[in-house]
C-alpha cells in the first residue's frame, strides 16, 4: 500500500468488468489513489466510470484484475471495507414520503457510529429542509441529501458518482467547497464527473476514461501539458504564411489558415510565441486578434477522446468490439443500501 512515501488507499490493477451478454465495459485499467487526495474519473458517456466505481464500492465482482480499498477486496471483504467508506450513488432511491430528517435518521440506523443526522444535514446546507418530504425536494437538494447520507459514517474514503449533476452553479460551488474541506480534513475522495471544470477545480489527480480504458492520467496540469497549445492571429495586410519564420523552427506542429486568420498548434508555446513576436517586431507589423493559450482540460479531453477513437478504428473490429465472457452480477442500489 506504500509507494514513494504515499499510502495508496485505492489500488486498481488490470481491472475488467463484463456485463451479461458479454459486453466488456471496463477493459483492463490501472490506477491508484493516495490517502487524502481527490481523484476524478472523467470520461465520455458510457466510458465505464460508473462500472468502475461500482467495483470499487464492492457492488460487483470484477471479471478480471484486482481492486483493493484500504488494503481489502471490497467485494469479498465487504464487512471490513463498507464501514470505512461513504457512497453517493447516481440514484439514491429514497422513500419519497419520508421527510429529510426522517430519511437521515433511518439511514443513520444502518450505519455503526453514525454522526448526528442534523450535523450532516447542516454540512450540506439542508438544515432548513429537515421537515420537508423528500418528494418535495428539487433535484439538486436530493443530490445534497445523497451526499449527507454518504457522510453519516464519517468515512475515510468517499465515493461520489457525479456529485454535482442537477445542481445549479451555486450548489455546485458549495459542493466543491465541501468536498475540498473533507479532503483537507484527511478524507480520500474518488469522484466521477462530466464537468471538466469540476475536475479542474477539485481534483488533485484524474484519469480520463474512454471506451473502457484509461486514455490519460495525472494531475490536471500534467494532462493538459501533454496537449498542444494554440496561437491564433490575423496575418498583417500584404503578408502570407510563407512570410512567417519557418514554422518547424518555431516548434509549430501544425497550422490552419482560415481567410486571414492563422491558427498554430505547438508543444513549445514559449518558443513559438517568442519567435512570432520577434518576427512581428522586426517586420514592424501588428498581429491583430492575437490569442496565445495553453490547452484547457476540455481541449485535452476532446483531443484524447478523438485520438483514442482513431486508434480503435485503425486497430480493427476486434479492438472496437467490447465483447467478452464471464459477466458479473451487480447488486442493485437497493441491495447496496440495505
Ligand atoms: N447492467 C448493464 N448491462 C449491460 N451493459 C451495461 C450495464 N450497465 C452499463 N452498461 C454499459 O457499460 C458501458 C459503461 O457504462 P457506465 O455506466 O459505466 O459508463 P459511464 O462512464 O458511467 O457513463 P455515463 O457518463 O453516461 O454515466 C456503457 O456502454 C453501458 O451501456
Amino acid at each position: 500500500m506504500q509507494s514513494n512515501g504515499h499510502e495508496h488507499v485505492i489500488e486498481v490493477t488490470d481491472l475488467r468488468r463484463v456485463y451479461g451478454g458479454g459486453f466488456e465495459a471496463v477493459r483492463g485499467i490501472d490506477f491508484s489513489v493516495r490517502r487524502g487526495e481527490i481523484f476524478a474519473l472523467l470520461g465520455t458517456n458510457g466510458a465505464g466510470k460508473t462500472s468502475t466505481v461500482e467495483l470499487l464500492e464492492g457492488l460487483a465482482a470484477p471479471a478480471g484484475g484486482r481492486v483493493r480499498v484500504l488494503g481489502h477486496d471490497p467485494y469479498t471483504e465487504r464487512a471490513a471495507v463498507r464501514p470505512r467508506t461513504g457512497v453517493m450513488l447516481q440514484e439514491g432511491g429514497f422513500p419519497s414520503e419520508l421527510t429529510v430528517a426522517e430519511t437521515a435518521r433511518m439511514w443513520a440506523g444502518c450505519v455503526s457510529g453514525a454522526r448526528p443526522p442534523a450535523e450532516v444535514l447542516a454540512l450540506v446546507g439542508l438544515e432548513a429542509k429537515a421537515g420537508v418530504r423528500v418528494k418535495q425536494l428539487s433535484g439538486g437538494q436530493r443530490r445534497r441529501l445523497d451526499l449527507a447520507l454518504a457522510l453519516l459514517g464519517d468515512p475515510e474514503v468517499l465515493f461520489l458518482d457525479e456529485p454535482s449533476t442537477g445542481l445549479d452553479a451555486e450548489g455546485r460551488r458549495d459542493t466543491w467547497e465541501l468536498v475540498s474541506a473533507l479532503r483537507d480534513g484527511g478524507t480520500t475522495v474518488l469522484l466521477t464527473t462530466h464537468y471538466l471544470e469540476e475536475a479542474e477545480n477539485l481534483a488533485d489527480r484524474l484519469a480520463i476514461m474512454h471506451e473502457g480504458r484509461i486514455a490519460a492520467t495525472g494531475t490536471p496540469a500534467e494532462v493538459t501539458a501533454a496537449q498542444p497549445s494554440r496561437i491564433t492571429f490575423e496575418l498583417p495586410e500584404g503578408y502570407f504564411v510563407g512570410d512567417l519564420p519557418p514554422l518547424d523552427e518555431l516548434g509549430v506542429g501544425d497550422h490552419e489558415v482560415d481567410g486571414r486568420l492563422v491558427r498554430l498548434r505547438t508543444r513549445d508555446l514559449q518558443r513559438a510565441a517568442t519567435g512570432l513576436l520577434v518576427w512581428a517586431a522586426q517586420a514592424g507589423v501588428e498581429l491583430r486578434r492575437l490569442d496565445v493559450r495553453s490547452a484547457s482540460l476540455e481541449e485535452a479531453f476532446l483531443g484524447i477522446a478523438k485520438e483514442a477513437s482513431a486508434k480503435d478504428a485503425t486497430a480493427g473490429p476486434g479492438a472496437a468490439g467490447r465483447a467478452s465472457a464471464g459477466a458479473d452480477e451487480a447488486m442493485t442500489n437497493k441491495e447496496h443500501a440495505a
